[in-house]
């Protein structure tokens, strides 16, 4: 998916986040959205999303040459973040089966060898509000990296998780990464290190900002 932000700016009660963002996201790159605590990555993935929207400036989408509608874009999105919540109640299995009924998986994926890949077979008839919190994680990003989804958004990826854990992330997010149009946040260079673009959020800031 091709995004193109134009003069973009969000602002909270009399804070402005970020302003005057203009760039072009493009099918294949990755972009490291970089930035310290409170600097504004998390707001600036949610607006891209579509889920808020910003306070000046356009933001439009297209998909091989033809325009998206912001409320279309969720269903071209795979979005994983610690603030996005797991349907807890759910087996593993009640889970994958409910998700993939909106959001399939790639092509070639099953729900079978995506708990495979996740390493959670022995989880598969447990509640999702018994994993710890790494697998939750995992399950997490499976959900997003194998999501049939040319928009892919990933805010900390590596949280909770172990160092097995972030090679494995770092696996897996470098196999389903192509053709796709990838932004990251992160304050942790291991997480983005493959990235070819990167973005700081605090370029796109003028004054001081109250919080
Ligand atoms: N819904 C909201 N209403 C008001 N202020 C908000 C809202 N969401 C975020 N903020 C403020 O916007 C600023 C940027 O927050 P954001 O979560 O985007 O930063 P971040 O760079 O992702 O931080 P972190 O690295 O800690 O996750 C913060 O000052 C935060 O308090």
């Amino acid at each position: 998916m091709l995004i193109d932000a134009n003069g973009l700016g969000k602002r909270f009660q009399r804070d402005w986040i970020f302003r005057g963002l203009t760039r072009a996201f493009r099918p294949g790159s990755a972009t490291a959205v970089l930035g310290p605590n409170g600097a504004g990555k998390s707001t600036l993935l949610n607006t891209i999303s579509g889920q808020l929207l910003p306070t000046e400036g356009t933001l439009s989408y297209s998909l091989a040459g033809r325009p998206v509608a912001v409320e279309d874009v969720p269903r071209y999105l795979a979005y994983a973040a610690p603030y996005l919540e797991l349907l807890e109640e759910l087996t593993l299995l009640e889970l994958l089966r409910f998700h993939t009924r909106f959001k399939p998986l790639r092509p070639g994926c099953t729900i079978e060898s995506l708990i495979s890949i996740m390493y959670l077979e022995p989880a598969r008839q447990r509640l999702v509000r018994e994993f710890s919190s790494g697998m939750k994680q995992r399950l997490k990003l499976g959900l997003a990296l194998y999501a049939d989804a040319p928009l892919l958004l990933l805010d900390e990826p590596t949280t909770n998780l172990d160092a097995t854990g972030v090679a494995w992330y770092q696996e897996h997010v470098r196999a389903t990464r192509a053709g796709r149009t990838l932004l990251l946040s992160s304050n942790v260079p291991a997480e983005y290190d493959f990235c070819d673009e990167q973005l700081l959020v605090t370029d796109f800031q003028s004054g001081p900002k109250e919080r």
